[in-house]
């Protein structure tokens, strides 16, 4: 029985080892199971088809269900995360590419700092290591976006820094438009006028903002020096007239002065005569002989004779400083009368040059404002048709940078010419700046400036410019509109421009007729 005893006593010890054997396993295969739950969460949202297989596993191993049934599941799982394995692998290639590829291009952008530069540089060495997760990446691809916002950063800088050259090459150019439009409109004496060509070929280039601010202190120099001039010429004048008028003043005074003298010394005159009259009335009837009446008659006559010469000279004396006072008036009269017509030729030359461009010698623009108001003003009351026409010489900047601004200015002489020439005494041409001219027809409608607009355009083509002993043809692009009631007098004008932009895009050496509504 002893032995029976032992032998339970080790089979009970037996059942109790295996029991608590089962116990550890089973609380071990709960924490494994717990695991591969927690850590099937861990894997959520990297493929559906993983997520529901692994969702399930974790129902299965909350239910406690047997390894043995869940092998299959296990299997199925591992299969699809051997797919995810290779995908994985594919996506780190991708994104060390992607990576990469980002970072060249980047390398490729112009204006970056140099320290960004060179981080970039250090970045790509570490994203060509290899690596086997996509994390590994996260940290470059973190640099790689600081790279990129630094980049941007610079970038934007940058172009506010390319706006600030635009808004300065814009302010250069509307510099040079006022001062080249301010020196066609002013008038000047030939020195001054060579100087004033000088700087106006010279705002033809494009100039900095310093040589800007040169010729505009040149101008106006010349223009303080030029009123200087005129005041001391209209001084001149005035001190001239003063010297001829006070001049006169005395010429009368002492004219008057000498005469009054002279009145004196006849009165006394003629009083002696009337006494040696009255003398010779009683000598001669106290006289007792005719001999001594007749000596008395004698004596009396010779002195009153010289009396009567003495008269006759002073008479003549007054009358010759009378002809010499009224010629001397008359010689600074006539001086004064030719220096009045000088001074008077000066002013009306003055105004006159004022409205007239100096190089083509036709109207500037501001004669043109001038003419542009009155006509509307016509316009308004009889209300015939107006039309107003831009016409602007083609490629010539080309002519300019070919043959040089001489040539230049001769072409625009001659185009001047011509159009002057072929339009009517009714129609108004100025030069409106630059190689731009600008054309009032008064009574005209817009469908009747076809056919001599297009007239004009063919002239122009056909001058037979040369230079350089090559002929050069010219053309002329020109665009129209007409009024309507609605119209200011800007908005013709840019009706105008709008088809003189028309005409030039068109190919140019075109009229572009504009009604206005379109
Ligand atoms: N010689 C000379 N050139 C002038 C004068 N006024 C303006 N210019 C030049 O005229 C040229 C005008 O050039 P752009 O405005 O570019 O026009 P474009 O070359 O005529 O070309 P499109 O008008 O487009 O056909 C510039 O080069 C100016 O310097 C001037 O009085 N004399």
């Amino acid at each position: 029985m002893p032995l029976q005893d032992d032998t339970k006593q080790q089979l009970n010890d037996a059942l109790k080892a295996r029991k608590a054997l089962e116990d550890t396993y089973e609380a071990q295969f709960k924490i494994l199971a717990l695991f591969v739950s927690r850590l099937s969460l861990a894997c959520k949202g990297v493929d559906v088809d993983l997520d529901n297989r692994l969702a399930k596993l974790r129902t299965e191993l909350n239910r406690g269900t047997d390894l043995e049934k869940l092998l299959p599941f296990i299997e199925g799982t591992s299969e699809n995360l051997k797919q995810l394995e290779a995908k994985h692998q594919l996506d780190v290639q991708k994104v060390q590419r992607g990576l990469t590829e980002a970072g060249k291009l980047l390398q490729k952008q112009k204006g970056l700092p140099d320290q960004l530069r060179r981080d970039l540089r250090e970045l790509l060495g570490k994203v060509e290591t290899p690596s086997a997760t996509v994390h590994a990446f996260l940290p470059h691809l973190n640099d790689l976006t600081r790279l990129y916002q630094h980049a941007l950063e610079a970038k934007q800088q940058l172009s506010s820094d390319c706006a600030d050259d635009d808004r300065y090459s814009h302010i250069c150019r509307q510099i040079s438009v006022e001062l080249t439009n301010l020196l066609s409109e002013l008038a000047f004496a030939e020195d001054s006028a060579a100087e004033m060509d000088k700087i106006r070929h010279s705002l033809l280039e494009k100039l900095p903002i310093d040589a800007l601010l040169e010729a505009c202190l040149k101008t106006i120099n010349i223009i303080i020096s030029s009123i200087n001039r005129e005041r001391q010429s209209a001084e001149h004048f005035l001190l001239k007239l003063n010297d001829a008028l006070s001049s006169v003043q005395q010429t009368v005074v002492s004219s008057l002065s000498t005469s009054s003298a002279l009145k004196e010394r006849m009165q006394v005159l003629n009083q002696q005569i009337e006494q040696q009259i009255v003398h010779l009335g009683a000598a001669s009837e106290r006289a007792t002989s005719l001999e001594q009446l007749k000596m008395l008659v004698s004596d009396k006559l010779s002195a009153i004779t010289s009396s009567l010469r003495e008269k006759d000279q002073l008479e003549q004396q007054e009358r010759h400083n009378l002809q010499l006072t009224l010629g001397d008036m008359e010689q600074r009269l006539h001086e004064l009368e030719s220096e009045a017509l000088t001074f008077k030729k000066r002013i009306s030359d003055q105004s006159f040059r004022s409205l007239q461009d100096a190089l083509t010698e036709i109207p500037n623009r501001a004669a043109f404002d001038e003419r542009y108001q009155l006509e509307i003003k016509r316009w308004q009351r009889y209300k015939k048709p107006l039309c107003v026409v831009l016409a602007d010489v083609d490629h010539f900047k080309s002519i300019n940078d070919n043959y040089g601004h001489s040539a230049g200015d001769k072409t625009l002489k001659v185009i001047a010419k011509t159009l002057k020439l072929n339009l009517r005494e009714t129609d108004f041409i100025a030069r409106y700046g630059g190689e731009e001219f600008i054309i009032l027809f008064p009574e005209t409608s817009l469908v009747e400036l076809e056919v001599p607009l297009n007239a004009l355009r063919e002239k122009i083509r056909k001058i037979p410019f040369k230079f350089k002993n090559v002929s050069v043809p010219i053309t002329i692009s020109f665009g129209a509109t007409q009024f309507v009631t609605k119209d200011t007098s800007r908005s013709a004008f840019d009706r105008a421009d709008e088809a003189l932009y028309e005409a030039k895009r068109s190919g140019r050496d075109n009229v572009i007729l504009k009604p206005a509504g379109e």
